[in-house]
């Protein structure tokens, strides 16, 4: 079993990886080792304040919790774990999904082939995976957060929208969207008008305005706030609330001067989610649903087929 562990030094910005190879009964136990190595090598640098990031869920729910990992084979692991844990300052665990953890994932996996040499590996900047994976892990707190307001607002429990919509599998994406100087903007559209089809997406732009979003039959311009998201709700968002919040419909407009750059980060329900208007909302409300239900991957599939060309997928769902 490979096992791989990356460690980033936000203070000087260095980083490092180890690798290790060694007997794994299952891949919790691989998981648990590495989180073990990860704090072992963080006392020995005398590391104090540390975050864990992991893309196993048990692993992160039980230390999270300060509890032993539910799988007694593992349970000596799972104390001395513990008993490291205790050494730190601030010990935070945090889960990431799978695709956001692929770098020390493509490492343990290279390992266990035996293409890559085990021991540890320098560098000075940032691992530029890693940076996508700390901006994305951020961000999907704030995005959670929003997704909790959202439910509170409709008078139901905060996690009401994220448990119907499975969120912690749920598919998240990071998009840079870079338009280029255009003499002739009127001539030129930097992206068309759509609706996003999850649930929400943040949106950090450079301090060019470019974003339109369409409002009474008309093309509204935002101002670009430095340092500030915006939050576009999507098709999901309006299926799951029968409409009671609508999915925003936008452009991207280009500049004539000025290089303009979004980066954007939807996120929706796990593909696999069946997405139905909340039986909560509509009984309270006396109200029959008024879109049929689909399953997320099914409904992008749509919203990309040729049938939604120039047509608002949302209307093939609305009953
Ligand atoms: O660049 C923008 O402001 C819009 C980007 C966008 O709508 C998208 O990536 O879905
Ligand atoms: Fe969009």
């Amino acid at each position: 079993m490979g096992i791989a562990t990356v460690m980033i030094n936000w203070e000087n910005s260095t980083w490092q990886y180890n690798i290790s190879r060694g007997p794994c009964f299952s891949a919790l136990e691989a998981e648990l080792q590495a989180v073990k190595s990860a704090l072992v090598w963080a006392l020995q640098n005398a590391w104090i304040d540390v975050t864990v990031v992991s893309d196993s869920q048990i692993v992160v729910q039980a230390l999270e919790k300060k509890r032993s990992i539910p799988d007694w084979s593992i349970y000596h692991i799972s104390v001395s774990v513990l008993d490291l844990i205790k050494q730190f300052n601030s010990c935070v665990f945090r889960y990431v999904n799978r695709n956001l953890n692929s770098f020390a994932d493509g490492l343990a996996k290279k390992v266990r082939v035996s293409d890559l040499i085990v021991g540890t590996y320098f560098g000075e900047g940032l691992p530029p995976v890693e940076t996508a994976l700390e901006f994305s892990t951020r961000t999907r707190e704030v995005a959670s957060k929003v997704v909790k307001a959202i439910s509170e607002t409709l008078g139901l429990e905060e996690d009401c929208i994220s448990k119907a919509m499975n969120w912690d599998e749920g598919l998240q994406l990071l998009a840079a969207n870079y338009y280029p100087a255009c003499p002739e903007p009127d001539r030129a559209i930097g992206i068309p008008p759509h609706t996003d089809h999850g649930l929400v997406t943040l949106l950090i732009q450079n301090e060019i305005s470019g974003l339109q979003v369409q409002h009474k039959g008309q093309w509204v311009m935002l101002e670009a706030i430095t340092n500030a998201f915006v939050v576009n709700l999507g098709d999901q968002m309006q299926v799951v609330t029968n409409g009671k919040y609508k999915s925003v419909r936008h452009r991207a407009v280009v500049n004539n001067t000025k290089t303009r750059i979004s980066i954007a980060v939807p996120h929706g329900p796990s593909v696999d989610t069946v997405v139905v208007p909340l039986p909560e909302l509509l009984e309270r409300e006396g109200q029959s649903p008024v879109y049929s239900g689909m399953s997320y991957k099914d409904y992008i599939e749509l919203q990309q087929s040729s049938k939604c060309y120039m047509k608002s997928s949302i209307d093939m769902i609305t009953i």
